[in-house]
């Protein structure tokens, strides 16, 4: 199983510069050195926010994509001292998973009335068939 370190925020703010340059997001530690160039929000915006300390709100305003999340995994480096990211020593890959279904419902707040979505279309469709009912039987009574 693959160990990753832990790291104080003082550790990680010691590398906050183009050449050598850590980042933490959700309680976990990233070297982007490697990855300031390609980065397409540009080097500068990393190293800024690497200079501040945790990275997350920066990271989530920008409200990158799913590849941007998954991308993430190959520069993870470790944990924050005392963060509540839930990492065990486990997979970051499962981890990151959760992570990416947190994420996702806060970019996707309606998800969680798709229940009263469903429901609606049937309420109709049951008082449209109530109505249809009740006066053919009238109808009927009638005749
Ligand atoms: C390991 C960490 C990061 C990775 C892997 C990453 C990756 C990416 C990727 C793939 C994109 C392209 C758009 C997308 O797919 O969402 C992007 C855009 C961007 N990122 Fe990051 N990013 C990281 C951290 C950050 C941080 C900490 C900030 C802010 C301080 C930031 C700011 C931006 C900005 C401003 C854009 C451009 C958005 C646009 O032009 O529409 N990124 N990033």
């Amino acid at each position: 199983m693959e160990q990753h370190k832990v790291f104080s925020l003082s550790d990680v703010s010691l590398h906050s510069s183009k050449k050598d340059c850590w980042l933490i997001i959700h309680g976990k530690v990233y070297d982007v050195t490697k990855f300031l160039e390609e980065h397409p929000g540009g080097e500068d915006v990393l190293i800024e926010a690497a200079g501040k300390g945790d990275a997350t709100d920066a990271f989530e305003e920008v409200g990158h994509s799913s590849t941007a999340t998954s991308m993430m995994n190959s520069y993870l480096i470790g944990v924050l001292a005392g963060s509540d990211s839930g990492y065990a020593g486990g997979s970051p890959q499962s981890l990151n998973a959760k992570e990416e279904k947190t994420v996702q419902e806060k970019r996707n707040p309606s998800a969680s009335t798709s229940f009263s979505d469903f429901l609606m279309p049937l309420l109709i469709i049951g008082i449209a068939f109530a109505a249809w009912y009740f006066y053919y039987y009238d109808k009927d009574n009638k005749s």
